[in-house]
């Protein structure tokens, strides 16, 4: 096996091209089965692990000094992508490989990706939201990778992704299932995350292309 080889056993680099198309045709795209089983189980002993610890932090929303917790917004607690295992680092190095491809084709300029571990409790949602702002867009592409082995049809948590123009219309319901990896344009799709009755975990990340004001490469926004 060629190191190539090794790499894409993580994930079903055949959906690429889809993924490309929706992206491009209606702003979204998700497919089942994107990630391997193995990473995912590994993804989600961590995001366990950390919960154990408690080491998970209740997730705010606004950036700044405008950032406040709301659950009645969103109610999820998570840890940010550090690097720290093998796992994360594979994940990682797999989304870098997206963004080259997304480069590629799209000439999107896609600069860093940075990801966090989400947990919602049960009774959590997360209200319709974009997840960033046109023309301050730094956040171009969200990505999110759900970890739950066998989600129940009755689990609740389903991700809904709004039409990009009449953005009352539903074009998706995405059930959180564990390899489902969805992605859509930030500034344009509105989503919402519906309560869940079970514990539900997942990786939320964000392409960015860093904006530099009066010569300030960006540092938080
Ligand atoms: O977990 C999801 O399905 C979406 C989460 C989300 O919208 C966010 O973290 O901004
Ligand atoms: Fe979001």
């Amino acid at each position: 096996m060629t190191p190539r080889d090794a790499h894409h056993a993580f994930w079903d680099s055949t959906q690429l091209p889809a993924l490309i198309d929706g992206l491009v045709e209606r702003g979204w795209y998700v497919g089942e089965r994107f990630l391997g089983a193995g990473l995912c189980q590994e993804l989600l002993d961590e995001l366990q692990l950390l919960h154990q610890r408690a080491a998970l932090q209740e997730a705010a929303i606004g950036r700044g000094d405008e950032r406040t917790l709301r659950r009645d917004i969103r109610g999820d607690a998570i840890h940010w992508l550090d690097r720290e295992s093998l796992a994360q680092r594979r994940y990682l190095a797999l989304m870098s490989e997206l963004q080259q491809q997304i480069n590629i084709a799209l000439y999107a300029g896609l600069f860093e990706f940075e990801a966090h571990f989400a947990h919602y409790p049960p009774g959590a949602f997360y209200r319709k939201h974009y997840d960033s702002f046109r023309g301050r867009a730094n956040r171009i592409i969200s990505t999110v990778l759900y970890l739950n082995p066998d989600w129940p049809v009755d689990g609740g948590g389903e991700m809904v992704l709004y039409d990009e123009h009449e953005t009352e219309r539903e074009v998706a319901r995405v059930h959180p299932d564990a390899g489902t990896f969805a992605c859509f344009l930030s500034d344009r799709i509105p989503h919402e995350v519906l309560p869940t009755r079970q514990p539900r975990v997942s990786i939320a990340g964000w392409f960015r292309r860093n904006a530099s004001l009066g010569g300030v490469i960006d540092p938080a926004a």
